[in-house]
């Protein structure tokens, strides 16, 4: 088994409905994302899936949140943009495009010190 990885990043700022401290209030962040694709097989040129085909999927996901106010988007209109929620809706809009591979996880990073892990266990 091959674990592929890729990373980007992207800004955005968010506010967390009743979280009852600082995070309530409106700021922002440089997510960093961490995206890992398994793969059983390899290709003719022993490539699992490419890193540039995964970083292009990846990059027109990220536009979607680059410099957003996530709260309006409608994806976390009825819950809260967290990096659970952020990580979970890159998970579910990327993985229609992963043939021949499995999507494993998505990681978000709010912070240096902070990250959410999000895999379909
Ligand atoms: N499980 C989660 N916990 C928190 C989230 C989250 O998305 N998932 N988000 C926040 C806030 O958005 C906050 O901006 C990030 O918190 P934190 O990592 O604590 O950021 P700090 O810069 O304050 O980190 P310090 O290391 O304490 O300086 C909160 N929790
Ligand atoms: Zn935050």
């Amino acid at each position: 088994m091959f674990e592929i990885c890729v990373e980007s990043d992207f800004c955005a700022a968010h506010r967390l409905n009743n979280y009852r401290g600082a995070c309530e209030n409106l700021h922002g962040h440089n997510f960093k994302v961490e995206v890992v694709v398994r793969c059983k097989k390899l290709n003719q040129i022993y490539i699992g899936i490419d890193f540039k085909e995964l970083k292009k999927y990846l990059k027109e996901i990220l536009s979607t949140l680059d410099h957003r106010y996530l709260n309006e988007i409608d994806y976390f209109s009825k819950t809260n943009p967290t990096s659970e929620m952020i990580a979970k809706y890159i998970f579910e809009t990327l993985k229609p495009h992963i043939k021949d591979c499995m999507l494993y996880s998505v990681s978000v990073y709010e912070t240096s010190t902070s990250k959410v892990t999000y895999t379909e266990d």
